[in-house]
């Protein structure tokens, strides 16, 4: 299936405050994702590292199944940090992911994944590290749900922010108006502002939100710059 992000249609994008739950006291996923939504999260950025395809290792799909069995609801997209993300898609679909976010730099096959993504029922969202050039993902975009332009090297939480990542972010919103366009990496309400200039909808937070005495607050004035932003072009 392909999706024509290119036409200027009647849709009309939203922002989305998905906060990543990476540096939040993981012993306590439940409670803190709970309290995330109700502060205002519009959905959970799970990050599954593998140690392999980046230098770092969190959890995976049985966690991520028991955390859905307690959040029925509520949109799940997970972060594959992994190398060969073929080999998960039938488990986080079987834990009742809704979006499998796979990284280009991971596989030789990016159709195949997306296909399979797909036809496990999942959205497909497709990454980029910051060294890979935004050109690569010209082909495959229509193949996706979801572009994310990584906003700092994987692995790990709390670094900070490229700035430079952010003329990807410019270059994708000029050619594709629709297309849903992700940061993660750094990004708070210190930097919030560059990545709604640059045209981004779908805003990862971890740092600025889980370490935030108010992360009500902090999503809230993030959703509002974007949406001002967001609106100045339709
Ligand atoms: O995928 C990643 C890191 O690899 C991210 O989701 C970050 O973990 C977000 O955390 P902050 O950079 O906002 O602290
Ligand atoms: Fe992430």
């Amino acid at each position: 299936m392909r999706v024509n992000h290119r036409k200027m249609g009647s849709k009309q994008l939203t922002c989305k405050i998905g906060p990543s739950i990476l540096n939040a006291d993981l012993s306590n996923l439940h409670e803190e994702s709970v309290r995330l939504l109700a502060d205002g999260a519009d959905y959970l950025h799970l990050d599954v590292m593998d140690g392999h395809f980046v230098p770092n290792m969190t959890f995976g799909h049985p966690v991520v199944k028991c955390l859905r069995a307690k959040i029925p609801d509520v949109f799940f997209e997970t972060h594959m940090m992994v190398s060969n993300p073929e080999q998960w898609i039938t488990p986080m679909a079987d834990a009742k992911v809704n979006q499998y976010t796979f990284h280009f730099e991971a596989t030789e096959n990016v159709p195949l994944v997306c296909r399979k993504i797909r036809e496990a029922g999942m959205k497909v969202g497709l990454g980029i590290k910051p060294k890979t050039p935004v050109d690569v993902l010209e082909k495959y975009i229509d193949l996706a749900d979801m572009i994310l332009i990584m906003t700092v090297e994987p692995g790990f939480g709390g670094q900070s922010f490229m700035y430079d990542m952010m003329p990807k972010v410019k270059w994708l919103r000029s050619n594709y108006p629709e297309l849903n366009i992700e940061v993660d990496g750094g990004v708070g309400p210190e930097t919030i502002h560059p990545c709604a200039e640059a045209g981004a909808n779908m805003i990862v937070s971890g740092t600025a939100v889980i370490k935030s005495k108010d992360p009500k607050q902090v999503m809230e004035d993030m959703r509002e710059t974007v949406e001002k932003e967001l609106n100045k072009c339709c």
